[in-house]
């Protein structure tokens, strides 16, 4: 786990995954007043040094900077917000990864004062949530408009055409059918690797190679579409939780022979509007080791 530690700016955030059962009946949250993001954690020197010397281009200096206060998780003690008073609201689960996407896309836009963060603890689920704002009862919802959306694909094409802040759609055709490609095959990515990690490790391969060939598509940038856009979004939270559990639990690393997903985790991990929604990697592997456990 050392190897991995270096390369990680951790947030005291618990995990939870859907496939893999519970983790913890609460999960563990950072304190009300604690500002996620690097300023704030306590890191170890190399994490240290890979900060300072990260080359940060223009463009990811722009895409928000803005530290954030989180506010604590609502549960089934907590009042419901003003519901429909014309706030806009993004409803997540601090340790989902569909939420994840969402925040990202939020944070990446700059959008923190036009979207509340509004945490749910959904091992203790306020009623009011399914009954007032999403009956679905998921994670993430947006609301919006006098309307609640759910879906995090959606979401993060929706937050990306109705709100201002930098486009994180590609404006070319050629791109725009291959982000839809790979969009549509998000689950199936996640699927081959969730079975894999019950079963043969190796055989989850097949869909890293698909991500290192798909990095290899472009060449004007380090993302899945050259540039960075919501494809690089709609993947990370689950490369997040999956690298270090396979790296842990199998031994398997996979970024071996996969310079590209290499290369791609080690951009992803400087884009400031991700860096402050991250977990702590150990937290994941433990999360993930509990969960899987209880499977068996
Ligand atoms: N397809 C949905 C999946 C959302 C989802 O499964 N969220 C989980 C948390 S990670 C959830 O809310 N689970 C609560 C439940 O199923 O009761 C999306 O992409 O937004």
């Amino acid at each position: 786990m050392v190897v991995l530690q270096a390369g990680y700016y951790g947030a005291s955030i618990s995990f939870s995954f859907p496939e893999l059962a519970i983790i913890s009946p609460r999960p563990k949250l950072p304190p009300p007043e604690a500002v996620i993001g690097c300023q704030s954690l306590a890191l170890s020197s190399v994490q240290l040094r890979r900060l300072r010397v990260a080359p940060i281009s223009s463009t990811m200096a722009s895409r928000s900077t803005t530290q954030e206060v989180l506010p604590p998780a609502l549960d089934s003690t907590s009042d419901p917000p003003p519901i429909f008073d014309g706030t806009t609201r993004l409803y997540i689960s601090y340790t989902c990864p569909y939420a994840q996407r969402v925040w990202i896309t939020r944070n990446c836009k700059g959008l923190q004062d036009k979207i509340k963060l509004i945490p749910i603890d959904l091992q203790n689920r306020p009623a009011w949530y399914k009954e007032k704002v999403y009956p679905a009862n998921k994670v993430p919802a947006l609301e919006h408009n006098n309307e609640v959306k759910g879906e995090s694909l959606d979401l993060i094409k929706y937050i990306d055409s109705h709100f201002e802040g930098p486009s994180l759609f590609i404006d070319d055709p050629v791109k725009q059918d291959f982000a839809e490609e790979l969009l549509s095959y998000t689950d199936s990515f996640r699927k081959d690797v969730y079975s894999s990690i019950k079963g043969n490790v190796y055989e989850a391969g097949a869909a890293f190679d698909y991500i290192e060939k798909a990095l290899s598509k472009f060449d004007d940038g380090p993302f899945l579409l050259g540039q960075f856009s919501l494809v690089d979004i709609a993947y990370i939270p689950f490369i997040e939780r999956f690298q270090p559990f396979l790296l842990d639990v199998k031994n398997y690393d996979i970024t071996l022979g996969r310079p590209k997903m290499a290369a791609w985790i080690e951009e992803m991990n400087k884009i400031e509007g991700y860096k402050q929604t991250r977990h702590d990697p150990r937290e994941l592997v433990e999360s993930l080791k509990k969960r899987l456990m209880a499977q068996l």
